[in-house]
């Protein structure tokens, strides 16, 4: 940032001026164009310098302030649903101002309306202080606000629109990649001040750190730090470290931040090269803090927040003191070590990098007091000065020198070994040229140059190994340094993520009504400004992969040892960042400052055959544009690959004899292979047999459950021979004897199976004879009932036609009795009376003794009527009894045969007791049906 020194003073006066501005509550856009912004000309001029290959601000001191700017968040639905009103506007770009008292207003270098993107204010209040990180100069980025006003959305965001702290990591990659010249190494932490406890976010069990101070200023003890090796691999660390934030629900806020973190990017710079070892390093530290909110004693809040609230309050006035006494000018003594965060603030606040304020402001009437403490805070903190300076380092402190020298170290070793010829043992001659003692002399110095080459084959992997791991964690611009599409400043896609790197970003959170369009357009901004097709294409797929692709090993040289680049294809392929970085993590730990370890990577071999096919494509690139200086990379790459072509070749003879032992000794394996595969065979064909036996033997047992062949049985007992046979003769004996075993158990089941089915077949012929015999017994009877029967009906006949008989006797005698009465009536009928009398007395007395002869007849046929009547009906009884015998005795027999045929046709299944108790007729049946009836 260039020094502003009339800056302030042009800002007082504009906001004495800006009195008269309009009242208006509609907040001025700021344009994404804007270059009158100091912060924002600078951050240009940044882009710019980085173009350059030459950097230009070695040593070189800057005076300059504190860049500050308000970012006003929007009415949120609860704040305008509650009536709540605007008290503080924007007005203008850098003026804000009360609504209801505009003689209070405030400058800064920036103010950004309620629509303003992430990625603008990115642009003016960020990206300057992180292209100088880049450069060394250490840089602090930081949100204040009270709670709610939009701190975590400013430095997190979320996926639709991702927060400063992304968009920083995105152009550090962006920058690394557009700096061919040098080579960096980033590392990074992250850490909550959580009521006054240090706590590391990346590692859970670091907890309550402590705060120590060397040299270089202060700094967290046994904080961890990871390598990154892109912009997902961090984001994915910032993600896993959010987990552990402390983070809770509030009046104000649900999401509310209840610690202040502090994300540091550690870069190590230095140019690019093989001599550099006397070569200054830059390093600097970026500082992304998200600090808690401060609470108005209105929050309502008890325990555990009101204990959170006092703690966070407390740093928070205590970084304001620090920030007054700082812009004081005469105070002595800064309060750094009053609270933690402003003791881990002290070398950024104490004027050693470049820092950005950025307060974000709610302009709600109901946090009014709270927003006008805030502007007063950005205010006195926009007249802190701070002298920015690049920090260089030459000692071996630095991580990036460490790498760098062991790499060359290790390259110096492989080259040794590469170029020193294996000693070949002497030959001890035998005086009497002893044909036999020289041949095993030979074969001996054979065997011993054989392990020699294989340890050094065994050493030179390792060393390539080590070589490529700590090469990989030095990230290098797959750019050439001879770029073909020279940089054209504000190119850099910074605010295109890829899905992957979204992944890691928080979703969206919809508590408040946002202008999503305006994000949209943000994402897409700087794409429209875009020109270079050819980096359009780049940028697409960067954007589509993220900035993965963008780093990748160097590739190995002539002598063996690693440079730059400049085939993207082959970059892209050879790279091995993780492309899971949380199980990369595990290997890029590191827990001091200065300690690391590596993570895992590629294959020797491959990366060889990676270099050299880069090495084929690279004349074939640069035909397009021929240069001398293009020519002479193209006749160097080609010699490289000449001498790369012979080492293969050498190597190639190694892999060869080492080939052929192997392929020797796997002829053994494979007949040892071959004859153990014939012994399974057999073994498999005994087992085959033996379970055949065994169906065998289980079919036996199921025929014998129905015939109850006793020959199946002699079967058995011969298959029980053939087993024992087998037995005798079979290779693994104890199988044999289980099976043996097991088929004897069998052979003894079936054995009682058998003896018991004998004993129920014998009982069924017994039931069957019974059967039999009452079927014969019930059809006598039948017969028997059919002739009583016929016998009956016969007499029942006659006795009909005897009645018949007498009845018609009987009407006879009536009808002669009336007519005898009837003649003597007419015969007497004239005669003297006592005659008559007489006569008639006689005649009755006649009649009388016949009349009662008669009737005593009569009797006697009725009698003998009623008691054929009687018979007649007895008979008939009987019959039908013989009727009814007759069909449930021939209703048996028929059950009965059906039983037998069942019996017969099922052969060996198991007699149902119940069907054959229900089928034959037993005595109890016949004693049953004789009571019923
Ligand atoms: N500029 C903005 N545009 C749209 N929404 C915003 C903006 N600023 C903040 N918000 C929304 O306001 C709510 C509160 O924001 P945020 O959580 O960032 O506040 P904070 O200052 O971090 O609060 P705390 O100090 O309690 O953690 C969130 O839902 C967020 O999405």
């Amino acid at each position: 940032m260039a020094s502003k020194p009339g800056l302030r003073s042009q800002k007082l006066s504009s906001r004495a001026s800006s009195s008269t501005t309009s009242s208006s509550k509609q907040f001025p856009e700021a344009s994404a164009d804007d270059l009158s912004s100091p912060a924002s000309s600078t951050a240009r001029s940044k882009a710019k310098h980085y173009s350059a290959e030459t950097v230009s601000v070695n040593a070189r001191k800057l005076k300059e302030n504190v860049t500050v700017t308000v970012r006003f968040r929007p009415l949120s639905p609860r704040e305008i649903s509650q009536g709540e009103e605007i008290a503080w506007y924007a007005d203008g770009e850098s003026i804000v101002r009360g609504e209801h008292n505009p003689s209070i207003a405030y400058a800064y270098d920036k103010v950004f309306g309620p629509t303003t993107t992430t990625c603008h204010v990115y642009d003016v209040a960020a990206q300057h202080v992180i292209c100088g990180a880049m450069e060394g100069i250490n840089g602090t980025i930081f949100a204040y606000g009270v709670t709610s006003s939009g701190k975590t959305h400013t430095m997190h965001g979320d996926q639709r629109s991702p927060g400063i702290i992304p968009l920083a990591i995105k152009d550090t990659f962006s920058i690394i990649q557009e700096t061919p010249s040098r080579e960096y190494l980033l590392r990074v932490s992250y850490l909550e001040i959580y009521n006054e406890v240090v706590n590391d976010l990346l590692n859970p069990a670091g907890q309550n750190l402590r705060i120590r101070e060397d040299a270089q200023g202060t700094f967290v003890e046994g904080v961890k730090e990871e390598v990154v090796l892109s912009p997902a691999h961090a984001l994915s660390l910032i993600a896993a470290g959010e987990e552990h934030r402390h983070v809770g629900s509030t009046n104000f806020n649900l999401h509310s931040s209840r610690s202040h973190t502090i994300f540091t990017l550690t870069i190590e710079s230095s140019p690019c090269g093989e001599n550099d070892e006397g070569e200054a390093v830059n390093l600097s530290q970026l500082n992304l803090i998200d600090l808690a909110g401060s609470e108005s004693s209105k929050a309502e809040t008890t325990g555990v927040r009101r204990k959170e609230g006092s703690y966070i309050n407390k740093s928070l006035l205590t970084l304001g003191t620090v920030i007054s006494k700082l812009t004081d000018g005469k105070a002595s003594h800064v309060p750094y070590r009053d609270s933690k965060l402003t003791r881990l603030l002290q070398s950024s606040l104490s004027g050693h990098g470049r820092v950005s304020l950025i307060c974000t402001v709610t302009p709600s009437t109901n946090n009014s007091e709270e927003t006008h403490n805030t502007l007063k805070f950005a205010h006195r903190a926009k007249h802190i000065e701070i002298q920015a300076a690049q920090n260089k380092i030459i000692d071996e402190k630095s991580l990036i020198k460490k790498y760098q020298h062991e790499i060359r170290t290790l390259k110096e070793e492989l080259e040794q070994m590469q170029r020193g010829v294996a000693a070949i043992p002497q030959l001890k001659h035998s005086d009497g040229d002893d044909l036999v003692t020289l041949k095993q002399e030979l074969e001996d110095g054979q065997i011993k140059l054989q392990s020699k080459l294989e340890q050094e084959e065994d050493a030179k992997a390792a060393l390539l190994s080590r070589i490529q791991r700590l090469t990989k964690l030095i990230l290098v611009s797959t750019k050439s340094s001879q770029s073909i599409f020279p940089h054209r400043p504000g190119q850099r896609r910074r605010h295109s993520f890829g899905e992957e790197e979204l992944a890691y970003l928080p979703f969206r959170r919809r508590d408040l009504i946002v202008d999503d369009e305006q994000i949209d357009t943000c994402t897409t901004l700087d794409q429209n400004s875009e020109t270079a097709d050819e980096t359009l294409k780049e940028g697409k797929t960067t954007r589509k992969n993220g900035l993965l692709n963008w780093l990748k090993p160097r590739k190995r040289d002539s002598s063996g040892t690693f440079t730059s680049t400049s085939d993207r294809s082959s970059g892209t392929k050879s790279v091995s960042t993780p492309s899971t970085p949380k199980a990369e993590s595990g290997n890029l730990l590191a827990e001091s400052r200065l300690s690391h370890s590596t993570p895992t990577e590629n294959t020797p071999s491959a990366d060889l055959l990676l270099s050299i096919k880069h090495e084929r494509e690279t004349p074939e690139e640069s035909s397009q544009q021929v240069s001398p200086l293009q020519l002479t990379n193209c006749i160097v790459s080609y010699v490289n690959c000449i001498k790369s072509v012979a080492e293969l070749e050498t190597q190639l003879n190694e892999k060869s004899f080492e080939l052929e032992v192997k392929i020797a000794d796997n002829r053994i394996i494979q007949e040892q292979l071959t004859q153990k595969i014939h012994e399974c065979e057999k073994l498999q064909q005994t087992v085959l047999t033996l379970r055949d036996q065994l169906s065998d033997a289980q079919d036996l047992k199921k025929f014998s459950h129905v015939i109850g062949n006793s020959d199946r049985y002699d079967e058995t007992q011969k298959n029980h021979r053939e087993l024992s046979t087998e037995k005798e003769t079979a290779v693994s004996k104890d199988k044999y004897e289980g099976l043996f075993l097991k088929a004897q158990m069998e052979i003894a089941e079936l054995t009682e199976k058998l003896t018991n089915l004998t004993e129920s077949r014998e009982k069924l012929s017994i039931q069957n004879q019974k059967l039999a015999e009452e079927s014969s017994y019930a059809k006598g009877l039948a017969s028997a009932a059919a002739v009583e029967l016929k016998a009956l009906s016969e007499e029942v006949a006659k006795l009909m036609n005897q009645n018949e008989k007498l009845a018609s006797e009987l009407a006879e005698q009536k009808n002669s009795q009336i007519q005898r009465r009837t003649i003597a009536a007419n015969r007497t009928g004239r005669r003297d009376v006592n005659l008559r009398r007489h006569e008639q007395g006689t005649v009755n007395s006649v009649s009388k003794r016949e009349l009662a002869l008669f009737r005593e007849r009569e009797l006697s046929y009725e009698a003998a009527l009623a008691e054929k009547d009687q018979r007649e009906a007895e008979l008939h009884m009987r019959v039908e009894e013989s009727k009814q015998k007759e069909a449930y005795l021939e209703n048996e027999l028929a059950n009965m045969w059906v039983l037998v045929a069942k019996l017969k046709k099922s052969q060996g299944a198991e007699v149902n007791a119940s069907d054959i108790t229900r089928g034959p007729i037993s005595d109890n049946d016949y004693e049953h049906w004789n009571s019923t009836n």
